[in-house]
């Protein structure tokens, strides 16, 4: 059997030097390109890239994700900075090439897709709640990508259930003391040298309350991921939000 064909963009970043080596490893896979900053997508199309793994930054990501879709190559994004607005245009590139694959991942590890998944369950039985996610402080944006999803998915769970807002009587606070609101769900970021990637949702109820604690400790932790979605999105075309969906987790 022929093996898929894949790029990573990003190859000499944190995640994307990884990515390269777990490419380079699997044995169904041939690393065809290993892009940087600078280096030009044409390279993309001249090794006849399937499936690029897109790990740069957000200020890269669409220009990158748009010359994949208009030369058919699937993408399989890790890369943060996701708003309504860059979701609508990635739409219409798609449109445009309607039997390409994009996912994207907020998180590619299967402990924080499983936090998300929990979380989701657990918020509408809780009064309050709470995402902290910690990270190195190298880490170009905050909150996290896969805090904000978590908090969206929470949102979403509170407001299906009919829950009423949480409570908070706080009268006056310092600016960012109460973190940021998303969807009506605080969330707060810290920076820490010695962290890679952790996040905690705090649940909050009459006499109790329920952690759920997630830690990335190595980048290997997202590898499985990357690759099982490198696997699965040639045969998905159009857009995949989150990982879970390729796990059949709903
Ligand atoms: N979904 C997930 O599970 C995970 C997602 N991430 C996300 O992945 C992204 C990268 O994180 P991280 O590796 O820590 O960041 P790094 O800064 O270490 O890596 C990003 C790399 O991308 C390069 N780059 C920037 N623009 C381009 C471009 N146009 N073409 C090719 N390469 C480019 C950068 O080069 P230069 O240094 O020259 O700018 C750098 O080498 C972030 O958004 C992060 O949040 C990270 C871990 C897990
Ligand atoms: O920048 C990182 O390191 C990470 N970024 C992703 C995010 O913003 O959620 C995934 C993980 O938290 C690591």
């Amino acid at each position: 059997m022929s093996k898929l064909r894949v790029a990573v963009l990003g190859a000499r970043g944190r995640i994307g030097s990884e990515a390269v080596r777990a490419v380079e490893a699997a044995e169904d896979m041939e690393l065809v390109a290993a892009l940087g900053r600078g280096d030009e997508l044409s390279k993309l199309v001249e090794a006849d890239a399937q499936v690029v793994v897109e790990l740069t930054t957000p200020d890269s990501v669409m220009e990158n994700l748009e010359f994949c879709l208009s030369h058919g190559v699937h993408a399989v994004v890790g890369t943060t900075g996701w708003t309504e607005e860059r979701l609508a245009r990635l739409r219409t590139w798609l449109d445009a090439s309607p039997e390409t694959g994009v996912l994207i991942a907020p998180n590619f590890s299967i402990g924080a897709v499983l936090t998300m998944k929990f979380a989701q369950i657990a918020a509408p039985y809780f009064e309050s709640v709470e995402v902290v996610e910690l990270h190195h402080p190298n880490k170009v944006d905050a909150p996290s990508g896969t805090a904000t999803r978590t908090a969206q998915l929470i949102a979403e769970a509170r407001s299906k259930a009919g829950c009423a807002p949480q409570p908070d009587a706080t009268a006056t606070a310092l600016d960012g003391a109460r973190g940021a609101d998303v969807d009506g769900v605080p969330v707060h970021a810290v920076r820490l040298r010695g962290l890679l990637a952790h996040q905690e949702v705090l649940l909050g109820g009459e006499g109790e309350t329920l952690t759920v604690r997630h830690d990335s400790l190595h980048h290997s932790s997202f590898m499985p991921g990357i690759l099982l979605g490198a696997r699965r999105v040639t045969a998905a075309p159009g857009l995949t939000f989150g990982l879970e969906h390729f796990l059949d987790l709903g």
